[in-house]
């Protein structure tokens, strides 16, 4: 079965490219750039991912980020990424990215993008790793300010697919972003947004009335309410579960307690996925892995869980039936 999962083709929706900053790409860039980090070694930087809620890791991963300087530095993260998915039968990536994390420390928005951007078309070429690009808003700051990052990303409309909503979750609700989500679908975004990581569930209906998105990152509060639970069944809305991230983050306190197995059985359109990998101790495989290994998913779950990743992207009909076929054939071989 563990060959099985390494190998069924799959797709990420839920990824922050920040987050797939390994320790050893974190120093040598911090040296190279010549910026100080609170650890001496590699290992002081493992021992500090032992995150208490979310904000603990928040802290860390903001710091970490302040070593990417240049375009190159960009593109190396991305591209140290897509190898892992080449690595893991990823066939297909919505890659977060956030740039406000960058241009308030004085980085050009084009640096990050055109790095992320050139990352993502060697991959296609060299491994044939289809993706799009999601930009993310960090809920912690102003709406005025996810306006003005708005702006910036018109230049490069062509190349954002989606817009995403993440940070500090409670105390930020869908609802302080109605304005500039209304005005990034009137300019043809599609829209996601993290709602129900550890806030309420009534975030996750605010993200669906008020900002209309498409998808729910994370969502697994939704288990708190029957109505809400129905809604999502209904509709069919997409949840970008990540399973290592909520045990992590102590959103769940062991990997049996997760409620992803109870709203698959419900009927819910559950994914998998991995976050911040660098920092939540896996991959995507892994991820797949450790939910089958304590909740004793079927095969026919893994095969669902892998078709939800593509039938829930934001690729067309025709490339889905494509990758679905691949499925298919994969699963008659194996
Ligand atoms: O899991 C997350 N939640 C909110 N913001 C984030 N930014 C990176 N990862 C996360
Ligand atoms: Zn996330």
């Amino acid at each position: 079965m563990l060959d099985f999962i390494n190998n069924i083709p799959k797709a990420e929706l839920h990824l922050h490219i920040e987050g797939s900053l390994e320790p050893e790409l974190m120093f040598s860039l911090a040296q190279k750039n010549n910026i100080k980090l609170p650890y001496k070694n590699i290992q002081e930087v493992k021992d500090a991912y032992n995150f208490t809620n979310l904000q603990s890791f928040l802290d860390l991963y903001y710091n970490g980020a302040k070593v990417l300087i240049t375009q190159q530095d960009f593109y190396d993260l991305t591209f140290e990424y897509l190898k892992k998915c080449h690595k893991q039968k990823i066939l297909h990536t919505e890659i977060f990215f956030d740039p406000q994390t960058h241009t308030h420390r004085g980085i050009e928005f084009s640096t990050v993008l055109n790095g992320i951007k050139q990352a993502l078309n060697d991959a296609k070429n060299e491994f044939k790793i289809s993706s799009k690009l999601i930009m993310c808003f960090l809920r912690h700051l102003s709406q005025e300010d996810a306006f003005k990052t708005l702006e910036q990303a018109l230049e490069f409309k062509e190349d954002i697919i989606a817009i995403g909503l993440d940070s500090s979750e409670i105390g930020n609700p869908p609802s302080k972003f109605e304005k500039v989500f209304k005005k990034a679908k009137e300019l043809g975004f599609k829209l996601v947004a993290h709602a129900g990581e550890e806030a309420s569930y009534e975030y996750i209906n605010e993200a669906l009335d008020l900002l209309e998105v498409n998808r729910i990152d994370h969502g697994v509060q939704a288990i708190q309410n029957e109505q809400l639970m129905k809604r999502l069944k209904q509709m069919q809305i997409a949840l970008t579960v990540c399973p290592l991230s909520n045990t992590k983050l102590k959103v769940f306190e062991t990997m049996q307690e997760h409620n992803i197995k109870k709203m698959l059985d419900f009927g819910i359109n559950v994914t998998i996925n991995s976050d911040d990998p660098a920092y939540f101790g896996g991959y995507l495989n892994e991820n797949f892995i450790a939910v089958y290994k304590a909740l004793d998913l079927s095969k026919q779950q893994i095969i669902q869980l892998a078709k939800n990743s593509f039938n829930s992207s934001f690729i067309s009909i025709e490339e889905k039936q494509d990758y679905i076929k691949q499925i298919d054939e994969f699963v008659k071989n194996n």
